[in-house]
């Protein structure tokens, strides 16, 4: 289902010598993914996957992977984008942006277990210090300016109890962040949407991280939350899981220590973290856009997270200065 633009060995025949991997031998669609066509790509020289962008045009892909360039070359293991002869990263192919990029090993963990995510953790810590000094700037395009934009177009499909959490979530997190800590907050670029499917693993080995296309600036707190939020907690209440949460925060602090605005920010992020995902959700839901290829994820379980992380005290990040 997740093949939108049908691609042939033939069709890649002529378009394949622009890029320096031999010719293609084997291609098979990839069912899972529901925003792009993705294909596993057989060279002369290797495996690799293709995409064919759906939804993202030329002047908005260069952000997404050049990031993923500059990160493989720092050894954080992402899928390194293959250039043509011209040095592009994105070149056309039926009409559309596609582009060629390293096959991960593995598969997505579903049911992670501490170690998992201790590897998550190191992961992400590395990967926040590795994108430092990439050079393109993107904001985070779900983030307070999308929130406050989108809160009125699913407001009219809400109860007034969750009417009134959404509202009420927004301003919180509008306040914080025209207040005296946020400001502070270490920022970069930043993945957004680490989530238990976009991570490979073989065995308690992970193997690499894919799909930065909600990636942008942000805090890395932001970046962190939205990983607990996924990999850390009951799946059935929402609720965090402390064995998981102390193993990924662990791992974190061991490559980057937390500072004390991000001690006191913790809180407030994995609300936003909750927030970003309950409503892109109640607007995939509820409004739905013209040529619609996504299948919309269940909002209930990042409302449930929310008013968690709003009812529960956060765990301690334990800061190091
Ligand atoms: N670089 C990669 N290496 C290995 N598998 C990949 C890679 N990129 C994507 N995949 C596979 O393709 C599937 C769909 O990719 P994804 O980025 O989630 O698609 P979409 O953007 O359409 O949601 C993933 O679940 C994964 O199995
Ligand atoms: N992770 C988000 C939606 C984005 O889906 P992805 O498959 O492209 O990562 C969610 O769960 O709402």
């Amino acid at each position: 289902m997740a093949v939108f633009t049908a691609v042939t060995l033939d069709d890649l025949t002529q378009w394949m010598e622009q890029f320096p991997l031999g010719q293609a031998v084997a291609l098979q669609g990839i069912a899972s993914g529901i925003e792009n066509s993705n294909f596993f790509l057989t060279t002369e020289r290797g495996e690799y996957v293709l995409t064919v962008f759906e939804n993202l045009d030329f002047d908005q892909l260069p952000f997404y992977v050049h990031l993923m360039r500059h990160l493989a070359e720092r050894g954080i293991p992402v899928p390194a984008p293959v250039a043509n002869a011209a040095g592009d990263l994105v070149v056309a192919l039926h009409g559309k942006p596609a582009a060629i990029v390293s096959k991960l090993e593995g598969s997505s963990q579903m049911d992670p277990q501490p170690v998992h995510c201790a590897a998550m953790g190191a992961m992400l810590a590395r990967m926040h210090l590795a994108a430092l000094d990439f050079p393109l700037h993107q904001p985070n395009l779900r983030g307070l300016d999308w929130w406050q934009a989108t809160m009125p177009q699913v407001l009219p499909y809400l109860s007034p109890g969750n009417a009134e959490l959404l509202r009420s979530e927004v301003a919180f997190q509008a306040a914080f962040a025209a207040g005296e800590t946020y400001p502070q907050l270490q920022r970069g670029p930043v993945h957004a949407d680490l989530f238990r499917n976009n991570v490979m693993f073989v065995g308690e080995r992970l193997t690499g991280c894919f799909d930065f296309y909600f990636a942008g600036v942000d805090a890395w707190l932001f970046d962190l939350a939205v990983t607990v939020n996924d990999w850390c907690i009951d799946l059935a209440s929402g609720a965090l899981d402390t064995a998981r949460v102390d193993a990924l925060l662990d791992a974190y602090r061991a490559v980057r220590p937390f500072t004390g605005a991000e001690e006191a920010s913790w809180q407030p992020m994995l609300r936003a973290a909750a927030l970003r995902f309950w409503l892109s959700r109640l607007y995939d839901f509820y409004v739905p856009r013209a040529a619609e290829m996504l299948t919309p994820h269940d909002p209930t379980h990042f409302e449930r997270i929310l008013r968690d992380r709003i009812a529960t005290p956060a765990p301690r990040l334990a800061h190091q200065e």
